[in-house]
């Protein structure tokens, strides 16, 4: 009989999985798994359990969180050789990657995907052996998701990310760097750069459109040295999806990219503070497999 293991943070968003609980794993089981589940208790430990069942050769890990709790379970299982198969069941703050997937926030819905055996390969990035599944940045501006109050985040949800940012923007300072991407060489002063895995970033959908989870590919952008200023008014046509044409945007696509920093440029991986460059990115193609709704394909090039 196949075997899953539900990891689910009890406090992620508004707790609907603790309260979902039976539910779900009455789900799985009805679709065909002997189902155990284990609740998070902090920090590391989705990670942790995640490992342990890809070790003890489950068949199925599905994360039940917020982009944090995914986050860890990918870096629990990456590394491994045989590779459980992926479900997610959305119920954090932030669902960057299930928005990016089409999977919905129901949990109802979550588990008909669950259910549903509809199964595709998905894309992760690799920086040395650690893995991130939506988005690394580096610059001053990477201090935003981090610093906000896990109180404050329950409260106020996304916005509370927002308002962070705003503040930031004047702390952003210019730095000298050296980019290697796909054998190509860029070198400048910049402000910020993304390395976008998917599509859905802080829950907007604009910032790297055409980023795909199934390419290979990264979509990478780079900011400029810019005015306080010009950088508000390049914030404003960001909303608008308008800012891959700025003059000082630079947009590329690339499965390597090798970033050299001059000073200190910290690192964000996935809104988690990820140490300090030089740094290398690398797209895992297909690393992963993973249960996705059957009624949208995931972006094709
Ligand atoms: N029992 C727990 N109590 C407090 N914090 C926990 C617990 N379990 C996990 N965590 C923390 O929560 C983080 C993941 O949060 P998760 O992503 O699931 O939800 P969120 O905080 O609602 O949303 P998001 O991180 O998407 O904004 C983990 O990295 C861990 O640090």
């Amino acid at each position: 009989m196949k075997r899953a293991r539900l990891i689910y943070n009890p406090t992620s968003g508004r707790e609907q999985i603790r309260k979902n609980l039976a539910y779900v794993l009455d789900r799985l089981e009805g679709a065909g798994y002997e189902t155990s589940a284990h609740a998070t208790t902090g920090e590391g430990c989705a990670k942790r359990a995640a490992r342990k069942a890809g070790e003890n050769g489950y068949d199925l890990v599905v994360a039940a969180g917020g982009d944090g709790t995914m986050f860890e379970v990918v870096n629990g299982l990456a590394d491994l050789e045989e590779r459980p198969l992926l479900g997610l069941i959305p119920a954090g703050t932030t669902n960057d990657f299930a928005r990016a997937l089409g999977i919905p926030r129901d949990i109802e819905k979550a588990c008909d995907v669950l259910a549903g055996e509809h199964i595709e390969p998905i894309d992760v990035g690799r920086i040395d052996d650690r893995y991130f599944i939506n988005i690394a940045a580096g610059g001053t501006l990477t201090e935003l998701t981090y610093e906000v109050p896990s109180k404050l985040k329950t409260a106020i949800g996304q916005l509370a990310y927002y308002i962070k940012g705003i503040e930031k923007l004047p702390q952003i300072a210019p730095t000298n760097v050296r980019i290697e991407y796909d054998g190509k060489l860029y070198e400048g002063e910049i402000m910020i750069f993304l390395v976008s895995n998917t599509n859905s970033v802080g829950g907007f959908e604009k910032l790297a459109p055409d980023a795909s989870l199934q390419d290979g590919m990264f979509d990478f952008i780079i900011v400029e040295k810019l005015s306080f200023p010009d950088l508000l008014r390049l914030a404003t046509l960001t909303l608008r999806g308008e800012h891959l044409h700025h003059p000082k945007v630079k947009y590329v696509q690339a499965n390597r990219i090798k970033i050299q920093v001059e000073g200190k440029m910290q690192l964000n991986l996935d809104g988690e503070y990820g140490g300090i460059l030089p740094a290398e990115f690398v797209n895992m193609y297909h690393h992963f497999h993973m249960l996705t709704p059957k009624e949208r394909k995931l972006k094709k090039k």
